[in-house]
């Protein structure tokens, strides 16, 4: 039996492990994500995210994907940890400190009224990482990827692809609705110019400061949202002279608008919701016999 607490950031919805209190082994991580995020015979998610102590920030977050590959940052999960957090009480001030495999990162959490629920989450996301050998992609180690051209089954498309702490290749489109997420998401996402895979993303810019956004992630396909995608999309279009930096961009994604904004000194801001949809206890597969 372990105790969990579904959570959902505009719909990218994850179990929550509080490793606080459960313990789980190494080996068994990659297996529980996949069988936490069934919809059938587990509680159904887009993945499974722990919560645990850390040597060197205040808290640690680790992303598994619906497929349990392990991801590096995961945007929508930092909201949901840093709401989790503050209201159990795993960190005692309103802005703090998360540990990641994509690096270190700074949330802040913005109160209800009554000073008791976090209403909004805002996430210093760091700068976004724009050299090829760290998207990381093939192609020449100390260069960017940007507006590249990219043959799938006979269309060529343009990408431009960076790291938000794991990888993303952003495509912009004339119109969001005909994006080919479902066609071309998983054929890039798997592409050998990905040696780690890579998140695929559409964008559609609209009016001043408004992009439309579709995501086929890596591990998980079509999500409601996907707050790095989101901070790759902004930082794309910036790169390509489709936004300016300093300026908040509001992206609309399925689930729901996150406001992205690329400061001049170079860090990429993140602010939106994060929700509790259910706690519980989960009986192992295991257990059930
Ligand atoms: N699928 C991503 C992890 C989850 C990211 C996404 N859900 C977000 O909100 O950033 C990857 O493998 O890099």
């Amino acid at each position: 039996m372990m105790k969990f607490t579904k959570m959902h950031g505009l719909g990218n919805s994850y179990i929550y492990i509080n490793l606080f209190e459960e313990s789980l082994k190494e080996e068994d991580l990659s297996e529980l994500a996949i069988e936490l995020s069934d919809k059938n015979t587990g509680i159904g998610s887009d993945g499974m995210i722990l919560i645990g102590p850390s040597n060197n920030q205040d808290i640690q977050m680790r992303v598994f994907n619906a497929d349990g590959s392990e991801a590096k940052n995961c945007g929508n999960g930092l909201r949901c940890v840093a709401k989790l957090a503050f209201e159990k009480n795993l960190v005692i001030k309103k802005e703090f400190t998360v540990e990641t495999l994509g690096g270190p990162v700074k949330a802040s959490v913005e109160l209800s009224e009554d000073g008791q629920q976090v209403k909004l989450i805002s996430v210093d996301m760091g700068p976004p990482r724009l050299l090829k050998k760290d998207v990381p992609m093939e192609g020449k180690p100390d260069s960017k990827t940007i507006e590249e051209a990219v043959e799938v089954s006979g269309t060529t498309y343009y990408m431009t692809a960076l790291s938000m702490g794991n990888p993303h290749a952003v495509f912009f489109v004339d119109e969001i609705e005909t994006a080919p997420v479902e066609r071309v998401g998983p054929i890039l996402e798997k592409h050998n110019m990905f040696p780690e895979s890579a998140n695929i993303e559409f964008v559609e810019m609209a009016a001043e400061g408004n992009m439309h956004f579709r995501v086929w992630e890596r591990g998980s396909g079509v999500t409601q949202a996907c707050g790095t995608g989101a901070c790759a999309a902004v930082a794309a279009a910036i790169l390509t002279g489709r936004a300016q930096k300093d300026i908040d961009v509001t992206v609309h994604l399925l689930g729901g608008d996150l406001r992205i904004r690329w400061e001049e000194d170079g860090n990429i801001w993140m602010t939106g919701p994060a929700e509790i949809i259910c706690e519980g206890v989960y009986i192992r597969k295991e257990q059930r016999k």
